[in-house]
């Protein structure tokens, strides 16, 4: 992947939040590039910073957090864009029109009062749009998430079951044809058959609208099916990223490998994250040196004093640890050694 397929470059992100007891920084220096017509998956354990990460591509933290560092968005056609400087107005048609969102809690986002159909129209008028073009796309959209756009549009939220509903988000997601989708944990309140389900269309709506995804999750194997690239985070920073196969086959950070070996089997969505010993980090403390060294079995005295910095271990594959050639011996997977794909990727 080279430099010009970039859509997003992020640099030196942080978001923090001035608390009582003194400044919270919940994203810490991410720098991160995202390529077009990728999935990109974000895994990381809750308050990890996943969704303070993902409202900073928007420039949508929730007040009052401040965002500062680089974010910068390469539309297919056009100038590059400074997503931070952006102003109120320019920010509300960048989020529809080139980088859309549907995140975490998604299922209230519909106006309960308001009829689907509203929500389209409302959407499309705010944005100047055509009406009837646009309802033509509606129903199409509606169609390719296999709605029925007659029953749908007339239906209220309320009407529609949860899978339904995450569907026809989707689709409102899309009608301003955003280059873009950024998706927080949009299938955490599904059943099992219904996220799948929804994780084969999000493969089959990026071939036709050529979309970059973004997926933010803690079901991990969920990822695996649906990410070409996988970021890990671990206490407000990335620790690791690579291709899927670079992370399940030889990932190189300690905390991925505690958090594959925790996770018991890739077929089966678990609450994993919480199976790693030790507390969670908080954001108002500071840790010296790696952020992972209360936790991590490979730890030392650098370790204690010393950040690791991000060190690349292929062209897609990075990690931030400074003991990372050794990670795969000292912290085994479940299975390695009996995995041909495994064992040939294991560091000698
Ligand atoms: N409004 C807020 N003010 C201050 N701190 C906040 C606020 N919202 C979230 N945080 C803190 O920011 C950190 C990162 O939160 P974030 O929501 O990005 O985590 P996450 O990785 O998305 O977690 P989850 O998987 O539970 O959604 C957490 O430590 C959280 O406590
Ligand atoms: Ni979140």
């Amino acid at each position: 992947m080279s430099t010009s397929d970039r859509i997003f470059e992020v640099r030196n992100l942080d978001v923090s939040f001035e608390l009582n007891r003194g400044a919270s920084r919940v994203v810490r220096d991410v720098d991160m590039d995202i390529y077009r017509e990728e999935t990109l998956g974000i895994v990381g354990e809750s308050g990890s910073g996943k969704s303070m990460l993902a409202s900073s591509l928007l420039n949508a933290v929730v007040e009052p957090g401040i965002c500062s560092g680089e974010v910068t968005y390469y539309p297919r056609n056009g100038e590059p864009v400074s997503v931070l400087e952006l102003s109120e107005a320019e920010l509300k048609r960048f989020r529809w029109e080139q980088v859309a969102m549907v995140f975490q809690g998604a299922m209230s986002s519909f106006n309960p009062v308001m009829r689907v159909r509203t929500h389209f129209r409302e959407t499309l008028q705010d944005h100047n749009r055509d009406i009837p073009a646009g309802m033509d796309r509606a129903r199409s959209l509606l169609e390719s998430v296999y709605l029925d756009p007659d029953r749908v549009l007339s239906a209220y939220p309320h009407e529609l079951s949860g899978g339904m509903k995450q569907r026809a988000l989707i689709a409102l997601s899309l009608i301003l044809e955003p280059e873009v989708l950024v998706m927080d944990e949009p299938t955490a309140a599904l059943d099992l058959l219904m996220q799948r389900s929804i994780v084969s269309l999000l493969d089959e709506l990026q071939a036709e609208h050529d979309l970059t995804i973004i997926f933010i999750t803690h079901d991990l194997p969920l990822l695996t099916k649906i990410a070409d690239r996988l970021t890990v985070m671990y206490a407000f920073g990335l620790i690791e990223s690579g291709t899927v196969d670079e992370i399940l086959y030889n990932s190189s950070h300690p905390y991925t490998r505690a958090l594959l070996a925790a996770t018991p089997d890739l077929d089966v969505p678990v609450d994993e994250m919480h199976a790693i010993e030790g507390s969670k980090p908080d954001p108002v403390d500071r840790i010296s040196g790696c952020s992972y060294h209360p936790r991590c079995p490979m730890a030392d005295m650098h370790c204690e004093n010393n950040d690791p910095p991000m060190e690349q271990i292929s062209s897609t594959h990075r990690a931030a640890c400074f003991y990372h050639e050794e990670a795969a011996e000292a912290i085994p997977l479940r299975g390695d050694g009996n995995n041909p794909k495994q064992k040939g990727a294991v560091h000698e």
